[in-house]
């Protein structure tokens, strides 16, 4: 039963992986539900075979008396923000005069959804939380267990902490106001608030229904995985496991800023999540150690809102 057990797991998070991370689903939705059947049958008959990274786990099914709180002890930073080309040409004058160079920029879209943090030990998710003050935050582990993209499991056995945007596509928040009204149930103003609303259930299997995804932005201590720039490391972070946004580009001047901006402004409505618009990031890590942070935001990167 162990073998049976084991080789329906590694069926069930490598398809997993390609559904929920890759969107590229590689086996029919039957073949996943017959094994995940089989694999539920097994646990319920040795029930001593049970592990936390069982994809089992993830549907939930616990009601949490409430969230306890977690430090960061790497602040979880929001980020600056410019309204026109002109401010966020100014902040590329500023950066470059305080590097000393030309500064080439990790363009990314601004995910409209909820910060999380994660954190692996050996490879295993043991940790995810909110961003709360920047400081504090909420320990909502047991409800990111059943976000399929986010892997309970690495590639690799090690340990790190990353951050990225817990979002709801836009199909499933459709879909949820849809029940909602028909149940005379208070709708959502936004997907960012149905976001931050199905991570904050109390009841995770409620959670586990409402198809949350991610996307994985930014790693803490990149050191550890000898990445020297933000594009090397979410393609490394990809490797891992985590589904990263594959619209990022590495710009290297205005020029090619403006027409990243002009590009995903068009694209905008054409997305099947909502962004508000585009981030960029020094790319060289090296900038993010020259130049800091401030309090609440780092120096290195700006957000570039779009027009409402
Ligand atoms: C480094 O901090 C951040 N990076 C980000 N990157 C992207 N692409 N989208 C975000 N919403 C975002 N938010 C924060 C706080």
């Amino acid at each position: 039963a162990t073998h049976r057990i084991n080789q329906l797991r590694t069926d069930l998070i490598e398809w997993t992986r390609q559904y929920y991370v890759l969107d590229q689903p590689t086996v029919e939705d039957h073949v996943y539900d017959e094994s995940y059947r089989q694999l539920t049958e097994l646990e319920q008959t040795f029930p001593s075979l049970v592990t936390p990274g069982s994809p089992t786990q993830r549907v939930g099914g616990q009601v949490l008396p409430g969230f306890e709180k977690v430090t960061h002890e790497i602040p979880m930073l929001s980020l600056g923000d410019v309204f026109s080309i002109e401010e966020l040409s100014e902040f590329d004058q500023r950066l470059q005069k305080s590097v000393g160079s030309e500064v080439s920029y990790n363009a990314e879209l601004k995910i409209d959804g909820l910060a999380i943090s994660l954190t692996y030990e050996n490879g295993v998710f043991i940790k995810g939380s909110t961003r709360g003050d920047g400081t504090i935050g909420e320990d909502i582990t047991e409800n990111l267990k059943t976000v399929k993209s986010i892997p309970l499991t690495l590639t690799e056995p090690i340990s790190l902490e990353v951050r990225g945007e817990c979002y709801m596509p836009t199909k499933a928040f459709v879909a949820l106001n849809k029940r909602r009204e028909e149940a005379g149930e208070a709708t959502f103003a936004n997907p960012r608030n149905a976001a931050a609303g199905s991570l904050r259930q109390l009841n995770t299997a409620e959670t586990a229904q409402r198809q949350l995804s991610t996307f994985i932005y930014y790693l803490v201590n990149p050191e550890l995985l000898n990445v020297r720039t933000q594009s090397e490391a979410l393609k490394r972070l990809t490797e891992l496991g985590f589904r990263t946004n594959n619209e990022s580009r590495v710009t290297n001047n205005m020029t090619e800023i403006s027409a990243y901006i002009a590009e995903y402004q068009a694209k905008r409505h054409d997305l099947s999540y909502d962004i508000d618009g585009i981030v960029l990031k020094a790319n060289l890590f090296t900038i993010h150690d020259e130049v800091g942070n401030t309090v609440k935001v780092p120096k290195w990167a700006i957000a570039y809102k779009f027009p409402p």
